[in-house]
């Protein structure tokens, strides 16, 4: 007898109603007493040769449909896990493919020939990209020229490469790339010249250092150009930002002072900064100065605050004052700041707070929180930005009755 596939769980298999997990399985299908799958109407074909080896990738063999129900259902389910009552559960935006404008590749010699590629999910082993269906072409663009200019450097090879697709292009950093002599340094500028590339830094074990950069890099947040530091954080795709950030600013609509709360370079900063003041509070400091200084340049109502919110969150007199508070934690979450937000009085200002998470698990913890100090999770927006991977994001509405 078979039994049907209903929903995908967070690792990304397949699960039956009695709770049997089936990987490779999706929605609608139907798996036999053997484990053989029957593939139902949303399991597609994979467009990638590399998957499922690629550890980039959990998901392919899933239909947008079927990923749509599995990003949203993460969403309800990691609420529902902790009790919190969700007003609305909006439908999940799912970025499209080869819209990734950041990935970090690893690159080894082998065989005489330079791998460059993602590592498979369950070991060291590297897979070499002969095609991807997530990273933006001008960043897989690289990759053929970077296997080019690496077979220039002699001996063991094991460096990691970033790339981000900066308002000048593509920015590259590779770390772990020893630099000998003049013509390794030319090697390294000729290969950022005929490649356009906008950045080029090299990273040895000291730190970043630029070898390239014809005109400063920046990215664009809000219409504000805002230098962009080696390692600072962006959101993945420019459609999961817009996502995003068109939620956070919806939900903001009326409010005049705002508390961005890890805001980084200013995603949510500068959108919101056109109609209301913001204080945009980060810790990383090449961020918080990046942020900073664009704010001045721009003249936009900013005040950035270096800050850590672990150690020292904001306090309830310090956000007493504002509308609306806006908090985008690293993947931990923001306990110690959550636990100072539930601590604000219904009498204070303070009417709407908007979390945006890319950990269901450790938002839902925060956010029992907040449920418990009589805050309603009013609406709930999943984001899919990690498309074909297990990865998901969200931003909530919590408002006061
Ligand atoms: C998920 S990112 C969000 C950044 C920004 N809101 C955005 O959308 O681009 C989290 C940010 O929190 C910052 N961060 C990490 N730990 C922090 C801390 N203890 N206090 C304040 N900021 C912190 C990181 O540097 C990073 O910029």
């Amino acid at each position: 007898m078979s039994e049907a596939i209903v929903r995908i769980a967070a690792r990304g298999e397949g699960v039956t109603a009695e709770g049997r997990h089936v990987r490779g399985a999706v929605t609608g299908d139907h798996v036999s007493g053997d484990g053989a799958i029957v593939p139902g109407p949303h399991h597609v074909a994979p467009p990638c040769r590399h998957f499922p080896q690629c550890g980039g990738c959990q998901l392919q063999q899933a239909d947008s449909a079927a990923l749509e129900q599995f990003v949203r259902e993460r969403a309800a389910m990691a609420a529902g896990g902790q009790g919190i009552a969700v007003g609305e559960v909006c439908s999940a935006e799912l970025s499209p493919p080869r819209t990734r404008r950041r990935a970090t590749l690893h690159a080894m010699r082998a065989g005489g020939g330079i791998l460059i590629g993602f590592r498979e999910e369950k070991s060291h082993r590297l897979i070499d990209l002969a095609e991807c269906h997530v990273l933006d072409p001008a960043l897989f663009a690289m990759v053929e020229p970077l296997r080019g200019l690496l077979a220039g450097f002699p001996g063991k090879l094991a460096v990691d490469i970033t790339l981000t697709l900066a308002d000048q292009g593509v920015d590259c950093l590779i770390k772990g790339l020893r630099v000998e002599g003049l013509k390794q340094e030319e090697a390294l500028l000729d290969f950022a010249g005929e490649h356009g590339v906008a950045r080029l830094a090299i990273d040895d074990g000291l730190g970043p250092e630029n070898r390239w950069e014809p005109e400063p890099v920046t990215i664009t947040l809000g219409g504000v150009p805002v230098a962009l530091p080696h390692g600072a954080f962006l959101q993945a795709t420019p459609q999961g930002e817009a996502a995003l950030v068109g939620t956070v600013v919806e939900w903001a609509q009326g409010s005049m002072v705002i508390a961005d709360l890890f805001a980084g370079l200013g995603t949510f900063t500068f959108p919101l900064a056109a109609s209301a003041k913001v204080l945009a509070v980060e810790a990383a400091r090449d961020a918080h100065l990046a942020c900073k200084a664009s704010a001045s340049a721009s003249k936009r109502a900013v005040h950035a605050l270096h800050r850590d919110l672990y150690r020292n969150p904001l306090r309830p007199e310090e956000v007493a004052g504002c509308d609306m508070v806006v908090l985008d934690p690293p993947r931990a979450g923001a306990r110690a700041q959550v636990e100072q937000l539930a601590q604000v009085p219904p009498t204070a200002k303070l009417a709407r707070i908007a979390y945006v998470s890319c950990n269901p698990a450790s938002w839902a913890r925060d956010c029992k929180a907040l449920v418990e100090a009589g805050w309603r999770c009013a609406e709930l927006r999943p984001v899919g930005q990690f498309l074909w991977s297990t990865h998901i994001e969200l931003a909530s509405l919590f408002v006061r009755d």
